[in-house]
């Protein structure tokens, strides 16, 4: 070929280099931020699902979470409503918050100078966890509840602790798993689909 490019390196069809490194992969920021909302997938909050993403220096994913009921607490039997006159018959005194969940779900034994990513800017409380467990950076990506109070006390404490904050929005406006599109799958003989592994029942 003119171009240089042997025969060879050349996918079949797609015209694609398969010689050379990709370009359009995805960024760490991004996939982290991707990472804390597939996360927020796990959610049941009819309302609001938010995930968070903790990683270290190295670019190490080392806790992830999702807003959710506390462990023992079916998500069945606790309200996931917010309407009632009765506080506690509200989800806010039970739901456990994603950054809360990540900052407890760490693989590492400490947090120190780690940053997190997490799909709607900390409550005071997560806040206070965040500040507790050394976490250095917050990246978030809504401000909807910017005014409210608690996120007011946050930014208090935030400035306070010298914690740095900053809203990212991703750089793609998309990032699409598509099973149906990927045919790796697909061999050369005719082969039977792979067995689809047992449901897991726990939630
Ligand atoms: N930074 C945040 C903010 C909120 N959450 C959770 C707490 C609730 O489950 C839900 C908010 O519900 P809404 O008031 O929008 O009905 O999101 C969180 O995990 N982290
Ligand atoms: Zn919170």
């Amino acid at each position: 070929m003119s171009n240089g490019v042997k025969n060879g390196d050349m996918e079949a069809f797609s015209g694609k280099d398969v010689s050379k490194k990709r370009e359009d992969y995805l960024n760490w920021p991004d996939y982290f931020m991707a990472v804390a909302f597939l996360s927020a997938m796990r959610s049941k909050d009819p309302c609001s699902q938010v995930g968070a993403c903790i990683v270290n220096a190295q670019n190490k994913v080392v806790g992830i979470g999702y807003n959710g009921m506390p462990f023992g607490c079916s998500d069945d039997d606790f309200p996931w409503g917010k309407e009632s006159d009765s506080k506690v018959e509200n989800k806010y005194f039970y739901v456990c918050h994603a950054e809360m969940n990540a900052i407890l779900n760490k693989i590492v034994g400490e947090l120190r100078g780690c940053h997190i990513y997490v799909a709607m800017f900390p409550c005071n409380e997560c806040a206070k966890l965040i500040i507790q467990s050394g976490i250095s950076e917050v990246y978030y990506f809504s401000n909807k509840n910017w005014n409210k109070d608690e996120c007011i006390a946050t930014r208090k404490m935030f400035d306070a602790a010298g914690i740095k904050y900053t809203q990212y929005i991703p750089t793609r406006r998309q990032i699409v798993i598509d099973f149906d599109t990927i045919d790796w799958n697909k061999v050369s003989q005719a082969q039977d689909p792979p067995t689809p592994k047992k449901k897991r029942t726990s939630s």
